[in-house]
Formats: C-alpha cells, sequence, structure tokens
C-alpha cells in the first residue's frame, strides 16, 4: 500500500503530576506537537536522551497512551474517533508491541503455547486446530523449534525468550511493530541475531517497525528514517543516512558525533549541562539551553520547520541549522 499504515499528526501528551504540596499538580510535556509516521515495510528509528519522550511516542502509536491532542491515524482512520471498541480491535490487531524486556513481559507461569495462543483466543481467530497450527508458524517464524511450545518463560534464554515476545507480537499478523529497546536486555552475543530477526520480518511480511533505541549505532543501521527527540519534541527527522550524515539540527550532530565514525572520524561534541526538566520546558527551541548556536531568537518560538528542498522528506526545526555538508556516516 501507498502512504502511511500509522501516523502522528501534532500529538501532545501532557501529564499531571503530583508535586511537593497535597494538592499541587505540575504539568509533564511528554510529548509536544510529534508528527511522525511510518509505512508499509517501512523501519523508522526514534533516538534521542533519556526522558525525551520516546516511551510516550511508542505508547501513543500502540494505543497503550491517548493523546491530549493531536491525531493518531491508522490507514487513515482517525483512531480517536472511532468508537472505543472499534479503536480497541484496530490497536490490538493491526498494531504489536516488543517490550524491552521479555522476562517481565512474559507470563512466568504460562508455557509459550499459550503466551502465543492468548491474542488468538482473545479474538477469536480461527478454530482451536487452526490456533495450534497458527502457534507452530509463529515459532518457525521467529526461527525456534516446536518444542520450545512446551517450555516456561523461565527455561528459556533471553534471545529466546525475545523471540517468543516476537512471535506473540505478530501472533494476530500486524501491520506494524513497535519495538522500544527490544535488545537491551539482552547479552551483546544474541543482540544482533534478534536485530537480524527483526529485519527479515520486515522483508518477508512487509512490516512497519517502529524501533526506539538508545543505541544509535544500531539505529543508522537498521533504520529507513530517524526520528530525532529532544524533550518531548521531534527535532529533526528523515531519511537514515541524511539524518545520520548531514544532521541539519545541532542536538543530531552531537548525539551521532558521540558514535564512532566508519573512516574514524574526530568530531565529538559533548554536551554540557542538564537536559531541562519537562515540567517546565525552556520557551522556544528546549535545547537553547545547551546549544552553542544559541542567540535570544531561539527562544521566541519553536523554530518552523525547515526542509532540503521542496520534495525532501528531511526536516528539522532549528534558528541556526548547521549546513548541508556531508560527514561521514
Ligand atoms: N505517567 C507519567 N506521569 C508523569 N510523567 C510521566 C509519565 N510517563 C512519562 N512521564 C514523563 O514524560 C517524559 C517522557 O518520558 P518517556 O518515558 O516517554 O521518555 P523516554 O525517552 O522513553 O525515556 P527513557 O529512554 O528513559 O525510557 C519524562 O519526563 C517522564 O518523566
Amino acid at each position: 500500500m501507498n502512504g502511511p499504515v500509522v501516523s502522528l499528526e501534532q500529538v501532545h501528551v501532557v501529564h499531571t503530576a503530583r508535586s511537593g504540596g497535597m494538592f499541587s499538580r505540575d504539568r509533564v510535556y511528554a510529548l509536544t506537537d510529534a508528527t511522525v509516521s511510518v509505512g508499509r515495510g517501512e523501519i523508522l528509528g526514534v533516538v534521542g536522551e533519556s526522558g525525551c519522550g520516546k516511551s510516550t511516542l511508542a505508547k501513543v502509536v500502540v494505543g497503550l497512551q491517548a493523546p491530549t491532542s493531536g491525531t493518531v491515524r491508522f490507514r487513515g482512520e482517525d483512531l480517536w474517533s472511532m468508537p472505543a471498541k472499534t479503536r480497541r480491535e484496530t490497536f490490538g490487531t493491526s498494531v504489536g508491541m516488543v517490550f524491552q524486556d521479555a522476562s517481565t513481559a512474559l507470563n512466568p507461569r504460562l508455557p509459550v503455547r499459550r503466551i502465543l495462543r492468548d491474542p488468538l483466543d482473545i479474538h477469536r481467530r480461527g478454530t482451536v486446530r487452526q490456533r495450534e497450527a497458527r502457534v507452530r508458524d509463529l515459532l518457525d517464524l521467529v526461527g525456534l523449534p516446536g518444542h520450545i511450545a512446551d517450555a516456561l518463560p523461565g527455561r528459556l534464554s533471553g534471545g529466546q525468550r525475545q523471540r517468543v515476545a516476537v512471535a506473540r507480537a505478530l501472533a494476530l499478523g500486524p501491520d506494524v511493530i513497535v519495538a522500544d529497546e527490544p535488545t537491551s536486555a539482552l547479552d551483546v552475543s544474541v543482540r544482533a541475531q534478534v536485530l537480524n530477526l527483526l529485519v527479515d520480518l520486515r522483508a518477508s511480511l512487509g512490516l512497519g517497525l517502529v524501533f526506539i533505541s538508545h543505541d544509535i549505532q544500531t539505529v543508522r543501521y537498521l533504520a529507513d528514517r530517524i526520528a530525532v527527540m529532544y524533550l518531548g519534541r521531534v527535532v529533526e527527522e528523515g531519511p537514515a543516512a541524511e539524518v545520520a550524515g548531514e544532521a541539519r539540527h545541532p542536538y543530531t550532530r552531537a548525539l551521532f558525533s558521540a558514535t564512532p565514525s566508519l573512516l574514524g572520524d574526530t568530531e565529538r561534541i559533548v554536551l554540557t549541562g542538564p537536559v531541562p526538566s519537562a515540567t517546565h520546558p525552556p520557551s522556544g527551541c528546549p535545547f537553547r539551553t545547551r546549544c552553542w548556536k544559541a542567540t535570544d531568537e531561539c527562544s521566541a518560538r519553536f523554530p518552523p520547520a525547515g526542509q532540503a528542498g521542496r520534495e525532501s522528506r528531511h526536516s528539522w526545526h532549528c534558528v541556526h541549522p548547521e549546513s548541508p555538508v556531508r560527514r561521514t556516516p
């Protein structure tokens, strides 16, 4: 299909958190004016420092978090204006989620067969025999032998458990999977296997994938497009090679400068000062308090999007963008 499968349009998520006194409440701006989309067979990588809103964005995509304002569309349909039952059915069957740590995400008391059958039972997919066959297919799809169906999660290795988590996310044949730090709890030796599995599934099933990670190198390797987040805002978004190699937002440049380049470039930008609080984000550009290019203009308003060209799908929000010099990705 052409066009995005899931898209967020100007989505805001504001939490209300208790602060200090019994009745005082603070607003936490977890996601501000986020516009991103993922298409069939496309991998959208989402990067940014801790607390910048990556998990909030993931939860909005899978329907675990309602936007405070803005629109979430599935194949063009506004999900939050659907009747609740239709919305739950759409989110439940069309978008899958793989969490960071499968050892807590999988019920330790249920054998793998039950874990994989659960979504099929809940959504009454096929006959009992067909559901059993689907469990075998799912294990096969994620490269696990059939006898794993009888095992409890605790008997499996970390890599096997994460494969089961991927199989469960695939059970209902979703169009998009959101993977929130899917390999950070795994040994380095099995990380690549799980990442390759996700890439293979994207190709074989035409899955869209929202891949959230602290690991810039991995995102650069895996993603077709990258969204860079800072303090709840998407500050730059575009084709992975352009965002990684021709970053226009200073924050993106700093983020990618922290990873070793293939050609051994020496550029390394060290950011100083704390990330401001999401309760009191700075006016204008949220990065200005740590940015070496900041001027008074940066505090006036959040900069409108700049674009590489009329047809370009690479955009950034900065008053003083970097010049488009290709850096070695
Ligand atoms: N339920 C909540 N109530 C109040 N504040 C919240 C809630 N959930 C998230 N936040 C705040 O929203 C902001 C974004 O959080 P989020 O978990 O989305 O960031 P993140 O980039 O995924 O962080 P990490 O990489 O550490 O997981 C943070 O300031 C966080 O403290």
